[in-house]
């Protein structure tokens, strides 16, 4: 039986596709399998025999990847699965940006006791007035999933949409509308549009890149959409933007007590991915990827260890996975320990990503258990063998 401890609500649509060969639990400790949202995993201690996690959504922040790769385990998460709820919510807070929704909805409930509220209304909505979105330009910074679709979604509503992500995927960029500009560069992004939405993960290089310099290159009015993660934006910074009226409205999904206190923010729950049909696609997504890898040792859509697909399983012998440091020797190693043993190689797929790599053998044998595996695991940068 293999164990699946799952650390959020998971949707059923996606826990049901468990097999009998596997039972959730909510003893940690058994976990050989964690499915997992937005519950931080930082300060949490990982059990022994835990051999993959899986994040059923996209920012992986609330996840210690490092200490995961360290241990052999291998996370996953699920890009593209909550992309278009995402994106619909931005084009709604697009909206919010632009018209005087918030305010108006909050002017209508305290006056509503008023019996001449019918009247009064035509001489208060000139205050909540706004402006229209067509033929405005939006800048887009991060081009992935969500980016790309908030994009192609912007310029199908009339908007002049600029579009900035240095590392924009080959996929991402053929999804995009031509008519999407390409900004190599942020100041210029900054400097040229009236509307902003960031996209990027939150990661060492993003973390506060919307800071006072960035603040200070916008035109005075700008409106600022925030869907990815709090931590983009230096509070300080955008507090005092928000003062001084060089940005007109910040809208996020990050309720902090910051952002809380900041004048004409309008802060939503963190509801960008939480539409049912989201929550769906992530959980089946999540569960598929973390089933195949325990029981195959397929990876796809990992964060931390190469995509590596070592094909259907060996129909005699046994398969045996190896997640090591993406460093010299490893390979001529790993198989010196089998030739040792006298035992053959059928198959073997080796893939490196960074400062780890997976190498998969398949045995023409069953695996001579006790000495190969401990002589394998005893290779210095091996951090963990699996025998499937
Ligand atoms: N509000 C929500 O509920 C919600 C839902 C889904 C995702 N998110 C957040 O949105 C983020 C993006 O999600 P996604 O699915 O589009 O991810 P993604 O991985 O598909 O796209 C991220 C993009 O950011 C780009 N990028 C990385 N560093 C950059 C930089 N310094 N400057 C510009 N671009 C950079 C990458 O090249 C990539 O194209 C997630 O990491 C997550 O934090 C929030
Ligand atoms: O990164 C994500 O996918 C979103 O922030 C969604 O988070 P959630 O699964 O906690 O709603």
């Amino acid at each position: 039986m293999r164990y699946i401890h799952c650390l959020n609500n998971i949707s059923a649509k996606g826990t049901d596709l468990l097999t009998d060969a596997y039972e959730l639990t909510d003893d940690l400790s058994r976990a050989e399998g964690i499915l997992v949202r937005s519950a931080a995993m930082h300060d949490l201690e990982l059990p022994k025999c835990l051999r993959a996690v899986a994040r059923a959504g996209a920012g992986v922040n609330n996840i210690p990847l490092e200490h995961c790769s360290q241990k052999g385990v291998v996370v996953f998460n699920t890009p593209g699965a909550n992309a278009n709820a995402v994106k619909e919510l931005v084009i709604g807070a697009l909206m919010l940006g632009s018209r005087g929704i918030v305010e108006g909805i909050e002017w209508c409930r305290a006056n509503a006791d008023d019996p001449n509220i019918a009247k009064a209304v035509e001489k208060a909505k000139k205050q909540f007035a706004g402006r229209e979105i067509l033929g405005k330009k939006l800048g887009v910074i991060g081009l992935g999933a969500i980016g790309a679709q908030v994009a192609n979604a912007a310029v199908d509503l009339g908007m002049d949409v600029y579009g900035y992500d240095p590392y924009v995927s080959l996929g991402a960029a053929w999804s995009m509308s031509s008519a999407v500009h390409h900004v190599t560069e942020l100041d210029e992004l900054l400097r040229t549009c009236d509307y902003f939405t960031i996209h990027v993960p939150a990661v060492e290089e993003t973390i506060g890149m919307i800071d006072e310099r960035a603040c200070s290159l916008m035109k005075d009015g700008a409106v600022f959409l925030n869907f990815s993660r709090d931590t983009l934006v230096d509070n300080d910074a955008m507090a005092a933007a928000l003062e001084s009226g060089k940005v007109h409205a910040y809208i996020t999904d990050f309720a902090t007590p910051e952002v809380m206190r900041m004048k004409g923010a309008v802060v939503l729950p963190h509801l960008g991915a939480s539409t049912e049909e989201a929550e769906e696609n992530c959980a089946m997504m999540a569960v598929r990827q973390m089933m195949d890898y325990l029981e195959r040792g397929a990876i796809v859509n990992s964060v931390n260890y190469p995509a590596c697909d070592p094909g259907p399983m060996p129909e005699i012998g046994s398969r045996v996975c190896v997640l090591h440091e993406n460093v010299p020797n490893m390979i001529s190693q790993i198989a010196t320990a089998f030739g040792e043993a006298n035992v053959n190689i059928g198959n073997m797929v080796n893939k490196a990503r960074g400062e780890y790599a997976y190498t998969c053998l398949d045995l023409d044998q069953e695996m001579p258990y006790d000495a190969v595996k401990k002589q394998l695991g005893g290779i210095a940068g091996v951090r963990r063998v699996r025998v499937l």
